[in-house]
């Protein structure tokens, strides 16, 4: 399962990599609006299609800053009977945690930076960028 739209790419890299059966289903949440910090209200923008009673669930993240939108949707996800859930994510920054999260699966664990690029978005810009880079302050400050 994916939580766009960052994870979009992280999704397409996993599934050319992935050959145990597994079905796909996106779902999208945001708590950032246009800036650079969480607002700590997370949104469901677009739910699940499919039931996930039963299934072993794998949530794919792009990134894991505060934790907040991730451990709302582990609850969120875990409300609705699935045999278990898991969480990979390609960045994590540890520094930045507010709330402990479990994460089986980490690509690379970065500063306390905000990050853009390979579909990482400041206000919707730079997601297209073939790299994740930082962000200069004086173009959001
Ligand atoms: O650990 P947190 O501090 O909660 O941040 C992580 C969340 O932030 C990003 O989503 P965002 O709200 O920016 O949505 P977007 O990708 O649609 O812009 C990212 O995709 C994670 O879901
Ligand atoms: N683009 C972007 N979105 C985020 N959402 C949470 N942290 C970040 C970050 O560092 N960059």
């Amino acid at each position: 399962m994916g939580v766009l739209k960052g994870a979009v790419m992280v999704m397409a890299d996993l599934a050319r990599a992935l050959h145990a059966p597994a079905e796909m289903d996106w779902m999208a949440v945001s708590s950032y609006g246009s800036g650079t910090k969480s607002s700590g209200v997370v949104r469901i923008m677009k739910d699940l299609d499919k039931d996930i009673t039963g299934r072993d669930v794998l949530i794919v993240e792009d990134i894991v800053d505060s934790g907040l939108t991730l451990s709302w949707l582990v609850a969120n996800l875990g409300s609705r009977g699935p045999a278990s859930v898991e969480v990979c994510t390609l960045l994590r920054k540890p520094a930045a945690a507010k709330v402990e999260v479990d994460v089986r699966y980490v690509g690379f664990e970065i500063e306390n930076e905000f990050v853009i690029g390979y579909g990482l978005d400041y206000a919707e810009k730079y997601r297209n960028l073939p790299f994740v880079g930082t962000l200069a302050p004086h173009v959001y400050s």
